[in-house]
């Protein structure tokens, strides 16, 4: 079955000063793919991420979503975004989890608009997906950083995504939250159908759930199925990145904690 492809990157290159961060990068993503994102400290994954969102825009090549140049697209209710700072809000910070959740909704029904009853029940939904139904009416800064980061999904699902991009998602969610989290994650992608694409350090688990992998140093060194990926030893990785890559192992016992 012929896939559609959701993301298409062909031959970007980004620099936000002198020196290139992202180098002719060439990277396709089909819908229904589970896709983790490695590479080093600094090795450009943020900004490629930023470069799929609009955020940066391409000094060289081009950026299509969709089967649509990044400049004529206008569907971006069909991305959902969790940063990596998602959950990290102090305990008095004064909204809860129902009006976080509902601020997803922006990109709908644009920005001066009231919520309505319908806008609360999809909110309320988005929040059931994540299993978080009974903490509606919570502030948001008395939840963990592995609820926070369950609502923050639901704030991006709630448009109804056909693609959620998660930058980092794991930092601060407790290690014993980590499985649970991963459940999510394979519910959405499995049940629900969406599109996956998440940055991560943590090869060991990623390559466990991802259905593919991309290995990037500004550009892209591998890109391919997580069980090929996961076949590679050290010195395969260390070839592939062209330096030591210790930190990129998928074997715990090397990795470098965050
Ligand atoms: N706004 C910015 N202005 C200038 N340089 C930046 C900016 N954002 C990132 N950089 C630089 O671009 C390079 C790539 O950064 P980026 O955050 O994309 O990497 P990353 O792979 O996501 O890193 P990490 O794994 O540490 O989060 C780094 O050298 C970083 O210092």
């Amino acid at each position: 079955m012929k896939r559609d492809k959701i993301i298409e990157m062909e031959q970007v290159s980004f620099k936000y000063e002198k020196e290139w961060v992202v180098e002719r990068v060439d990277l396709t993503i089909e819908q229904g793919q589970f896709l983790g994102l490695v590479g080093p400290n600094g090795s450009g994954k943020s900004t490629l991420i930023k470069l799929m969102l609009g955020i940066n825009k391409p000094d060289r090549g081009a950026v299509k979503l969709f089967g649509q140049s990044i400049k004529n697209f206008n569907q971006w209710q069909e991305i959902g975004f969790v940063s990596q700072k998602a959950n990290s809000f102090n305990s008095g910070f004064p909204a809860t989890v129902l009006e976080v959740v509902k601020t997803g909704l922006v990109s709908r029904i644009g920005t001066f608009k009231f919520f309505n009853r319908k806008h609360k029940e999809k909110a309320i939904e988005a929040l059931k997906t994540v299993e978080m139904e009974e903490y509606a009416n919570s502030n948001i800064g008395e939840l963990s950083g592995g609820q926070q980061q369950r609502v923050f999904i639901a704030r991006a699902l709630v448009s109804d995504p056909s693609l959620l991009i998660l930058d980092e998602p794991t930092v601060g969610v407790d290690a014993k939250h980590v499985t649970a989290f991963y459940d999510l994650l394979r519910k959405l992608n499995q049940e629900k159908g969406i599109s996956l694409l998440m940055v991560t350090h943590d090869i060991g688990t990623i390559t466990e759930h991802a259905t593919h992998v991309v290995c990037m140093n500004k550009t892209v060194h591998f890109h391919g199925a997580s069980e090929e990926y996961k076949e590679f030893d050290n010195e395969d990785l260390n070839r592939l990145y062209g330096h030591s890559v210790q930190q990129l192992t998928h074997n715990h016992e090397h990795e470098v904690s965050q």
